[in-house]
């Protein structure tokens, strides 16, 4: 199946920052979340993606057409809500409808009213006028219908309220369930990548720690607690301890070490997401 989109061996330098090399494959029906700390990369990444930089090195396709080729034909593709809209203020709701729907060949009218509807959104502000929060969703409602089937957002909830954070994850999960289309997101919304990444794709100081398939991550680190004192030496799997209980990376290797070693486990549970990328962003 053609993937959306690809990353390889992909370099980008800028000052003292050094990113990659990244390699990555964006398959059609996912949601991959760009995650890491401020500054390890995420905005980059996108902006590499729709060729608003370019790369030192490697190459990115998107749909088999690499971004760097004059014909930007490939632009049509995508559809990118960057975290800050330069040039829409002056303009209302309305007006920015009219300029942005007729670039996309499959804008989808309903769609646009549905999520302006929901957000009630006002289409005769001025897009300077509106708050942040509202700024954001009248961007999602110029983004989302142009129907691309390949969907960049970037920190696309910032500014929201709980209840329009939790409105835009199922509409995003409905769009992406429609067909071959596939959105990567940046987040630092622990709730929003529970809720929607298939892929969490790790970045800290522009390393790629690597590529994970969410449920694969919530199943391999487990937390345990014993009858008796734990040994002094590292348990196999452990990646902390937290006062008696040892935190696992290998959950099969700890327990079998547990029985092996008499010590019966008194209590375990899984780590929730939030817990497992605080670790995998702690790795030296
Ligand atoms: N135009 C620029 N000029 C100079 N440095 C830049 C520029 N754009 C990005 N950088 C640097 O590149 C690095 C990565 O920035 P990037 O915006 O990709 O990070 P991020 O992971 O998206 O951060 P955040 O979570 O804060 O949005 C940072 O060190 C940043 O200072």
């Amino acid at each position: 199946m053609q993937a959306c989109a690809e990353f390889s061996q992909v370099k980008k330098q800028i000052d003292d920052f050094h990113m990659g090399p990244v390699d990555l494959a964006i398959e059609p029906g996912t949601i991959t979340a760009l995650v890491g700390s401020n500054g390890s990369g995420k905005s980059t990444l996108l902006k590499l993606m729709m060729d608003l930089t370019n790369a030192d090195s490697g190459v990115i396709h998107i749909f088999d057409t690499p971004v760097d080729t004059n014909n930007e034909s490939w632009k049509r593709h995508v559809a990118y809500l960057p975290q800050a809209h330069i040039g829409y203020h002056p303009y209302t709701g309305q007006d920015l409808k009219e300029m942005i729907a007729p670039m996309y060949p499959d804008w989808d009218d309903n769609l646009f009213a549905e999520i302006v509807g929901t957000f009630h959104l006002p289409l005769n502000k001025k897009y300077g006028k509106l708050s942040q929060g509202m700024q954001q969703k009248l961007s999602l409602a110029l983004t989302i219908p142009r129907n691309a089937p390949l969907l960049l957002l970037d920190e696309p909830t910032a500014f929201m309220d709980i209840p329009s954070k939790r409105m835009l994850m199922d509409l995003l999960t409905d769009w992406v369930d429609q067909g071959e289309r596939a959105i990567v997101m940046t987040s630092h919304q622990a709730e929003n990548i529970m809720k929607l990444a298939d892929y969490l794709c790790v970045l800290q100081d522009g390393k790629q720690i690597g590529t994970f398939e969410k449920e694969e991550l919530l199943q391999r680190y487990r937390k345990y607690w014993v009858s008796s004192s734990l040994p002094e030496e590292a348990v196999p799997g452990e990646i902390a301890r937290e006062g008696q209980a040892i935190l696992s990376d290998q959950p099969e290797a700890t327990e079998t070490f547990f029985r092996d070693s008499d010590l019966a486990i008194t209590h375990q549970t899984a780590l929730d997401l939030e817990e497992i990328l605080s670790y995998l962003l702690k790795q030296p």
